[in-house]
This record gives C-alpha cells, sequence and structure tokens, in this order.
C-alpha cells in the first residue's frame, strides 16, 4: 500500500501538464537527493545521483521542446529519441516541455523498470482524455483506473480476457469474421470479372474487421460492420465505427497544438474529438443497455450459442452498467486502433516479402494438410507467429511503454526517485543490433524456436515488448494475437498480396505507429 502514496496525490491533470503553464506546486518530477537513500534494498552498492543521468542541453524553462518541434514535433518523436539514445546512451533524462522524463531503451533497465512496478503499476494517460474525462466529469475504463479499482476491475476481466477456455469459446467466430472480409473481396472480384483487386482503403477495412471480431465476442453476437445486414445489424453501427475512428484521428491532430488551449479556445479539433467521443460513448452505453436488456429477458434471437462477455460481467464481476459500458467503449478503442494497424504493418511488410508468403503457404499446408484452417491449426502454425512478432518489433504500434516508479530505484547506476515517469521506447530497443541480427529486416524465423535446444535467434526477450509485460500489460494480446493470427494466414492461403509501388512507407506517429501514407495493396488469387 505504502508504495502508492506518492501516486495518489497526484492528480491526473498534474502527470501531464501542459507546457505553457508553468506553476508547479506538485511534488512530481521534484527529486528528494538526500532521504530515501538509507531505504534502498542495494544500499551498498555505489551509484550515481540522478542529475547525473546525461541530458540535452536546454532552456531552463521550456526545456528541449523546441528541439522536438524542430525535428518535426511529435509525430517524429520515436526518432527524435532514437537520436537522443545514439547521442547520450541507454539511459538520458530530458525535460519535454513541463514534463521531466527519464528514457531507457535497454533491455536490462526494462527488466529493471517492470521488477519494481508496484502492486498497482501506473502509466502515462493522453492529455486529450485527461482534459475530456475532467471537463464532462465522467470515469472511464481500465486504461485510465488506478490502484485498487483498476485492480478489482483488472482481475475481472482478466477472468474473460486471460483464459484461453473462455476465448476459445470465440474462436470460431473470429474465424468467420475473417472468412466474410475475405469473401467480400473475392466477390468484388467476380462482380468487376478481374482476377486482382486494389484493395480500396484498407485502413477502413481493418477497422471494421477488428470491432466486429473484439464486438462478437462483447456481445455473443454479430454487429454487421462487414457486410450489410440491415435487419440484424446493430443500430448506427457504421457511425460507431466512424467515430472510434475519428476519436484517435482527432485525438493525434492534437499532438501539434496544447490540448489545453485547443479546449480552452475549443478550437475545431477539440469539438470534433469531444463529438465523437460522445457519440462513442452515447452508442456503447445503447448497446450495452440493450444487451442487458436482452440478457434479462432472455429473448435474445440473434444471439449465437455463446453469450458475449457483458452477462459474465454483470453475474460474476457485480458491476454497474454505466461502468460496464465505459470499460467496453474503451475496449473497443484500444482494439481497433491497435489491432488495425498493427496488421496493416504486417501487410505491408508482408506483400514486400513474397518468399515469407511462400513459406507460410507451406506451412498452412503442412500443419492443415489442406483442411480449412481452423483453432486446432493455429497452434502449430509458429511462423505466422513469428511474422506477427517481427512486425510488431520493426513497428510497434504502441511507440511507448510508461511508467510512474511507485519507489526509488537504481536505474543504470542512477538513483531514480519514486514517482518518476520513465519511458521506453520500443522503436529504439526493437531496432537495436545488439538484441537482433541484421535489426532493420524482416525476419520472421529468428522467432522460431529451434527443434533440438527450443531456443530462437534471440538474444533478449525485454527487447521487445510489443504488449508490454506483468500485471498491467495488455489485456487484449490473446484475442489480437489470434485475431491476426486467423486473418494473416488465411489472407496469404487464398491471395498473393504485393504493392502499388516499392518505395519504402515512413512511420508517423498518431500517437500510435501509423504509416506517413494509405498502404495501399493488390490482391491476386492464387
Ligand atoms: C496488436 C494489438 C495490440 C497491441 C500492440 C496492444 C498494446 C498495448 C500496450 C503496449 C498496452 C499498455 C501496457 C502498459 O501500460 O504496460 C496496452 C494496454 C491495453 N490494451 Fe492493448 N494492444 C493491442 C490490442 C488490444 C485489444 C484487441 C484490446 C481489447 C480487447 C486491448 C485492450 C487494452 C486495454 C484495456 C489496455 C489497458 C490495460 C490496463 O491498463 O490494465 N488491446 N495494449
Amino acid at each position: 500500500m505504502d508504495t502508492t502514496t506518492t501516486t495518489t496525490t497526484m492528480t491526473q491533470s498534474d502527470q501531464i501538464r501542459c507546457p505553457f503553464h508553468h506553476h508547479d506546486n506538485i511534488d512530481h518530477n521534484h527529486h528528494h537527493h538526500h532521504h530515501h537513500y538509507n531505504q534502498l534494498k542495494n544500499g551498498q552498492q555505489q551509484y550515481q545521483s540522478f542529475e547525473q543521468i546525461p541530458t540535452p542541453a536546454g532552456l531552463p524553462l521550456i526545456g528541449t521542446l523546441y528541439d522536438l518541434i524542430r525535428a518535426g514535433g511529435a509525430e517524429y518523436v520515436h526518432q527524435y529519441c532514437d537520436k537522443r539514445h545514439e547521442q547520450l546512451g541507454p539511459i538520458y533524462r530530458e525535460k519535454l516541455g513541463n514534463v521531466e522524463a527519464v528514457f531507457i531503451a535497454d533491455a536490462n533497465l526494462v527488466q529493471q523498470v517492470y521488477k519494481h512496478e508496484g502492486k498497482y503499476p501506473q502509466h502515462m494517460v493522453p492529455e486529450p482524455w485527461i482534459i475530456y474525462n475532467q471537463n464532462k466529469g465522467i470515469k472511464r475504463g481500465l486504461f485510465f483506473m488506478e490502484g485498487e479499482e483498476w485492480s478489482i476491475r483488472r482481475s475481472a476481466l482478466n477472468k474473460v480476457f486471460l483464459k484461453p477456455d473462455i476465448i476459445n469459446d470465440y474462436t470460431e467466430v473470429f474465424n468467420q469474421v475473417v472468412t466474410d472480409i475475405l469473401d467480400k473481396w473475392s466477390m468484388k472480384m467476380v462482380e468487376n470479372h478481374v482476377d486482382s483487386l486494389l484493395i480500396d482503403g484498407l485502413e477502413k477495412e481493418l477497422y471494421n474487421w477488428s470491432i466486429e471480431s473484439l464486438g462478437t465476442m462483447i456481445f455473443g453476437r454479430r454487429l454487421g460492420c462487414i457486410t450489410p445486414q440491415p435487419s440484424s445489424a446493430l443500430p448506427d453501427i457504421h457511425e460507431f465505427v466512424n467515430c472510434v475512428q475519428r476519436i484517435f484521428i482527432e485525438s493525434s491532430n492534437m499532438q501539434l497544438i496544447p490540448p489545453k488551449l485547443a479546449h480552452y479556445f475549443r478550437l475545431p479539433v477539440w469539438r470534433r474529438f469531444e463529438d465523437a467521443a460522445s457519440k462513442a460513448l452515447d452508442l456503447a452505453f445503447q448497446y450495452v443497455n440493450e444487451n442487458a436488456r436482452q440478457i434479462n429477458n432472455n429473448d435474445d434471437e440473434s444471439s449465437m450459442n455463446n453469450q458475449g462477455i457483458i452477462k459474465q460481467l454483470m453475474n460474476d464481476g457485480h458491476m454497474q452498467l454505466d461502468e460496464i459500458s465505459r470499460i467496453i467503449v474503451d475496449l473497443f478503442i484500444a482494439a481497433a486502433d491497435t489491432t488495425s494497424h498493427a496488421t496493416q504493418w504486417a501487410l505491408y511488410l508482408l506483400s514486400r516479402h513474397p518468399n515469407v508468403q511462400e513459406r507460410l503457404c507451406d506451412e498452412i499446408e503442412q500443419v492443415t494438410g489442406g483442411e480449412s484452417i481452423n483453432v486446432k491449426h493455429l497452434q502449430n502454425l509458429s511462423y505466422v507467429k513469428g511474422i506477427i512478432k517481427e512486425s510488431l518489433r520493426l513497428y510497434p504500434v504502441a511507440p511507448f511503454l510508461t511508467r510512474y516508479l511507485s519507489d526509488d530505484l537504481i536505474l543504470g547506476g542512477y538513483h531514480v526517485p519514486k514517482g518518476q515517469l520513465v519511458v521506453i521506447s520500443l522503436f529504439t530497443t526493437g531496432r537495436k543490433n545488439e538484441y537482433f541480427d541484421e535489426p532493420e529486416k524482416f525476419q520472421p524465423e529468428r522467432w522460431l524456436r529451434d527443434r533440438q535446444n527450443g531456443r530462437n535467434r534471440v538474444a533478449n526477450s525485454h527487447a521487445c515488448l510489443p504488449f508490454g509485460l506483468g500485471v498491467r500489460s495488455c489485456i487484449g494480446r490473446r484475442v489480437a494475437e489470434i485475431q491476426m493470427q486467423f486473418f494473416l494466414s488465411r489472407l496469404v492461403q487464398r491471395f498473393h498480396i504485393r504493392p502499388t509501388s516499392d518505395k519504402e512507407i515512413d512511420i508517423k506517429l498518431r500517437m500510435i505507429t501509423t504509416p506517413e501514407k494509405s498502404i495501399d495493396l493488390i490482391l491476386k488469387h492464387r
């Protein structure tokens, strides 16, 4: 309990402050150099003070914010941090605006941070959300919770999302959703009498796929995002998908302007963000209520054999409907952007590596012996798992992991005080040649385990943690992985994928790792 004293005295708005506000009455980044030392477990060890952690020279008040702006702003922070690490080493500190963070890019340091993350690990929340939630006076889902409240809700959801036998109940439906989207593309070719197809608006298609998949699990029925099913579709489901996508686009637009100002002046970007967020929350609330009503009346004809998880949360979690719906809408937000962009990058890489597509096809043939892929096969499809890991290594959709330290820590030989924000750049650790041979190359086979010694060619697993680690890691990891395994293997089994151009597509951060321009793919039936 003691470990949370610092964190509970901070309100969320104090964690990330507007660069233009300089009053500072919170002790968050304030360092006590003298006391606490004798409490450190490894007191005998020699270590240096916080001040001695390498840091770039910057102006006192604004820190190095201007350097960052010069580097292209928030859209290229991953490159900015990468350069800093090159210049200053695996650990450095830097004040960006009013927030001072310790940046690390070293597998052992990452391991240290997670080993000491405490009982209620705390991460950084994007500022637009903090302002929105405060302004509207609303509470939100798991990602926004802290302390004991977080812990109780997280345990209830773990029972659903991290239990293989529960997820297994939904895998056939995930697979059916993949069938629908592939059939839709095949049909387009038939209708247009062509044997290849340029996918129009891949990003949106993948949003639909990912929301439909997660939706089947949550509501225990199909939502109607992929194929028009006017009679059974959830009302306004396309509006819901739009809002989820717009929330993400507008909150990333706000990276370029302090959200506090955007909110204060009610700039268009803020109003669009607020509009999308409110609509998404309202619709989710409507869906959850309707779902609950049907569960209570036992009259849901359109439901599948397996009930959705709302019923389970109502029964086992003792949660009220409004809490369930805010948790649910946040699951959609967390799932849609990440799964769709992770899949987009995997497709981008596959399209440029026909040999990888061929090898995957061979594996599928070997494992299934010509049967259509089902959940039992997934276990043995190690190559597709390698493809997913390798894509996330090169393009970690969540580019940074963050923690506020729950206790003083000696990190890399320096004293880092309790409450300090630590930022881990997955982009940098994932591309270090210290951990990966030829780090720039897409080599899914580096993740395959050797039959004899059970080892793969990755030196340190802490260098690649796209889903985070520990009790606060991504709760949707299993779900995302299964959905992607089905999607990628079945797509490659049915189609050759090629790019429309050989030009490399760069990363542009829009909070998450996205392509700087849309990825255009051409499918051709095998
Ligand atoms: C490829 C897809 C995905 C990636 C790379 C990803 C990555 C992450 C990462 C890095 C975190 C933060 C962990 C931390 O702070 O240590 C996270 C948290 C979270 N993710 Fe995912 N995620 C993905 C898909 C999903 C899906 C499909 C869902 C929903 C079912 C989901 C729901 C969540 C939630 C609710 C949290 C907050 C957990 C908490 O605070 O306890 N994610 N994810």
